[in-house]
């Protein structure tokens, strides 16, 4: 398979029990093309190694070193699902030859082929480029099985992310590139995004978020004390889609959490807020698939950005599955 690679057992490692107290313990490196239906509940971890994105957008590169450093952050973590959920890591998107739009479509397949065995992805990236071929790939499991099935996108994000892609697709456009998919499509473009910063998008992109309907909350109301609010936005956009697709951009976060990103973001969002704000949107019961973009361990401090990452799949991964 190309634009591939398998699960490294070497990236699970970490303190021994020998009673599964370890999520090193309790995952199976599984190759994607054997992964069986699940019986029971399952997550499946898969990354995109992917920086091209990143570095046509004007970027610091380094993000395709991503998925691994969240693996094995998340490796040492503690086990507390239920012996009735699996875990796999179903290896790697990887982009051969700065092959962007490759590496998408084959993210495409992989998300796809996820679903169609009942596993709910958890998707590493890489740059947010990730986004692209990832809602194509729910969007194509979606059309197989029933036509006119809505998806909302939540992103958790300092950017829109809505760059017009007239020359190259970059990790700056993939939700213009779904926009204007929709609109060739005749279907609704749902897009929600929380902790936007004004010092961090231009006056040609708020008009691009306006022009294409996009509910969004800027980063300066993107706060605690305004939680019952944006809870209520969030569970009125989940309840006009069929499935919520979740985007995480680290570089959303400040910087004090989340030094690890190319765009850096010294007065972002805490976790304490996307948190509660998952547990709303995995309440809804209508979560299909999450990514975690734009983690660069270059400029990572002390692991805390890998760690960050690593315990928002830990969350997610257990209140998905019930644990
Ligand atoms: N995925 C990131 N996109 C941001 C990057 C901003 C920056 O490099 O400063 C964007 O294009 O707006
Ligand atoms: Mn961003
Ligand atoms: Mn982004």
């Amino acid at each position: 398979m190309k634009h591939y690679e398998l699960p490294k057992q070497n990236l699970w490692t970490g303190r021994i029990s020998n009673k599964w107290l370890y999520l090193h313990e309790k995952v199976h490196c599984t190759p994607l093309k054997e992964l069986p239906e699940a019986q029971k509940k399952s997550i499946a971890l898969l990354g995109y190694a992917c920086d091209e994105g990143v570095r046509r957008n004007q970027g610091r590169i380094g993000a395709a070193e991503g998925p691994d450093v969240i693996k094995s952050s998340f490796a040492k973590m503690p086990n507390h699902l239920g012996s009735n959920v699996r875990l796999h890591d179903v290896g790697s998107i990887i982009c051969d030859e700065g092959d962007m739009e490759a590496a998408q479509n084959q993210l495409t397949e992989a998300v796809n082929l996820l679903l169609e065995r009942k596993q709910f992805p958890i998707v590493l990236g890489g740059g947010h480029d990730v986004a692209y071929g990832h809602y194509n790939g729910i969007k194509k499991y979606l059309d197989f099985k029933k036509e006119g099935q809505t998806i909302g996108i939540i992103n958790f994000d300092a950017h829109f992310d809505l760059r017009k892609n007239t020359e190259q697709s970059n990790s700056g456009t993939p939700f213009y590139q779904i926009a204007k998919d929709c609109e060739k499509e005749g279907v609704d473009f749902n897009y929600l995004c929380l902790g936007i910063r004004k010092d961090a998008n231009d006056r040609n992109l708020f008009q691009t978020a306006r022009d294409l309907d996009v509910i969004y909350v800027m980063n300066d109301t993107f706060q605690i004390p305004l939680l019952n609010e944006i809870t209520t936005w969030i569970n009125a956009f989940a309840k006009n889609v069929d499935f919520v697709y979740v985007t995480i951009d680290l570089d959303g976060f400040s910087s004090a959490y989340a030094p690890g990103v190319s765009a850096a973001s010294p007065m972002g969002f805490t976790p304490h807020m996307v948190l509660e704000c998952l547990k709303t949107i995995i309440g809804s019961g209508k979560l299909i698939s999450m990514d975690i973009a734009e983690m660069n361990p270059k400029y990572d401090i002390d692991g805390q950005t890998a760690k960050l990452a690593a315990s928002l799949v830990h969350h997610v991964a257990h209140a998905v599955s019930g644990g």
